[in-house]
């Protein structure tokens, strides 16, 4: 969908800003550059929507190569996001986010319903904030509208300079959520720069990291953080990769451990005596369908004795996640309530518990099957007690 083809940027001073660069951005995919500061990041970008024209090479977009195509019609075509967020001061947030489907020559009732739509899409509602200035606005309530204003047109290509790097890191990480969630039903075609390795990683389906002027890396961010490219790269990415790596290792059934189960109904009697032979603490409780109540543990289904069920003495579960979450949200959860496991859930049904054991163990799966260039899935490891 954007493609670049031995892409060269001098500036008229001899600097070289962009050096032979050649990669693609699929349809749909959200690839983020990364890189120090000075490597060439906006260079690459602004190229996409001729803000800066190379040297020589091509960029194709949608298989059009862009130098032919007029650049005020190129940018309306092209959304663009950038940290200043640069919107209007004296127009209101339903105008600025109308801009586009304006010049566009759209109807005016119809451009601002579009508008009404899209701030209703990034968490603004159009009713509260549509009539307000932007100094009427918080930082990242202006940066929603940003991205509102490039959606609005709704544009097969999104351009995002450090989209999200004027806020503060708890605002900043909930944008980025947002952002993604917002992606998974838009699926635009995303180029997004950023210095922060954190956020490439984090909103990346691929990572291009950026050397001066090259890539030196361009690959998934499981491949980046494990099996860096080059010295650069690893120095890059740090020597903390694998903690990093726990934000895109997603947690899968295979990782799980099964637990004893007990059922609500069960006398409490009976399920204790099953743990016993098990000699397990506790089991999780679970209804006919599968779905999970919460869990029980073996010294109060024994001193229960003959008396009552095990719904009886079913305690919340506090840490749980979903299936496909990444491994850190299951860390987190389980440093926060201070417990050993996590529950893992598939909607309401209950496919088993993550242990830290588990947890290294899918971990080290993930990076050693990155570093071989090898499916997750045709890899077999040894199970925890081997190790
Ligand atoms: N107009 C210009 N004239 C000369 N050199 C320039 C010009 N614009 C940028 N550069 C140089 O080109 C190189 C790449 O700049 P660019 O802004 O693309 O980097 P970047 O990776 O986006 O950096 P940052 O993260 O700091 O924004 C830098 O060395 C920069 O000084």
């Amino acid at each position: 969908m954007i493609r670049f083809e031995e892409v060269c940027k001098v500036y008229p001073d001899g600097t070289t800003a962009v050096d032979g660069l050649s990669f693609e951005v699929a349809e749909g995919e959200l690839v983020t550059l990364v890189g120090p500061s000075g490597c060439g990041k906006t260079t690459t970008m602004m190229m996409v929507n001729r803000l800066i024209e190379p040297t020589s090479g091509r960029i194709l977009v949608g298989g059009e190569d862009v130098s032919r195509v007029d650049p005020v019609r190129l940018r309306r075509r092209i959304g663009y996001v950038i940290q200043q967020v640069g919107l209007f001061p004296h127009r209101t947030v339903l105008d600025n986010t109308a801009t586009v489907p304006s010049l566009l020559g759209w109807k005016r009732r119809r451009a601002r319903a579009r508008a009404a739509e899209l701030l209703d899409l990034v968490g603004l509602d159009p009713k509260t904030y549509g009539d307000r200035y932007p100094e009427q606005l918080s930082g990242g309530q202006r940066q929603r509208v940003g991205v509102a204003r490039a959606l609005a047109a709704d544009p097969p290509v999104l351009l995002m300079d450090e989209p999200f790097g004027a806020v503060d890191p708890v605002v900043r990480e909930r944008l980025q959520n947002e952002f993604l969630n917002l992606q998974a039903t838009v699926r635009k075609t995303v180029l997004l720069v950023t210095h922060d390795l954190e956020e490439a990683v984090r909103m990346g389906d691929r990572i291009a990291v950026y050397g001066h002027g090259r890539i030196e890396q361009f690959g998934t961010p499981g491949a980046v953080l494990g099996a860096p490219a080059t010295d650069y790269v690893a120095r890059f990415v740090g020597a903390d990769r694998g903690l990093k790596r726990l934000s895109v290792t997603e947690i899968d059934e295979d990782s799980l451990e099964q637990p004893p189960v007990a059922r609500p109904d069960e006398p409490a009697g009976v399920a204790a005596a099953r743990l016993r032979a098990a000699d397990a603490r506790w089991a999780v409780v679970l209804n006919a369908a599968g779905d999970l109540h919460g869990w029980v543990s073996a010294e109060s289904l024994a001193l229960a004795g003959d008396r009552g069920t095990v719904g009886d003495l079913t305690c919340r579960m506090e840490a749980w996640v979903p299936l496909g979450a990444p491994l850190k949200r299951a860390f987190g959860e389980m440093l926060q309530h201070d417990a050993g496991w996590v529950a893992v859930v598939d909607g309401e049904r209950f496919a088993g518990v993550l242990t830290p054991a588990k947890l290294h163990e899918a971990l080290r799966r993930s990076v050693g099957a990155e570093a071989l260039g090898v499916g997750r899935d045709q890899v077999e490891f040894e199970s925890v007690a081997d190790v």
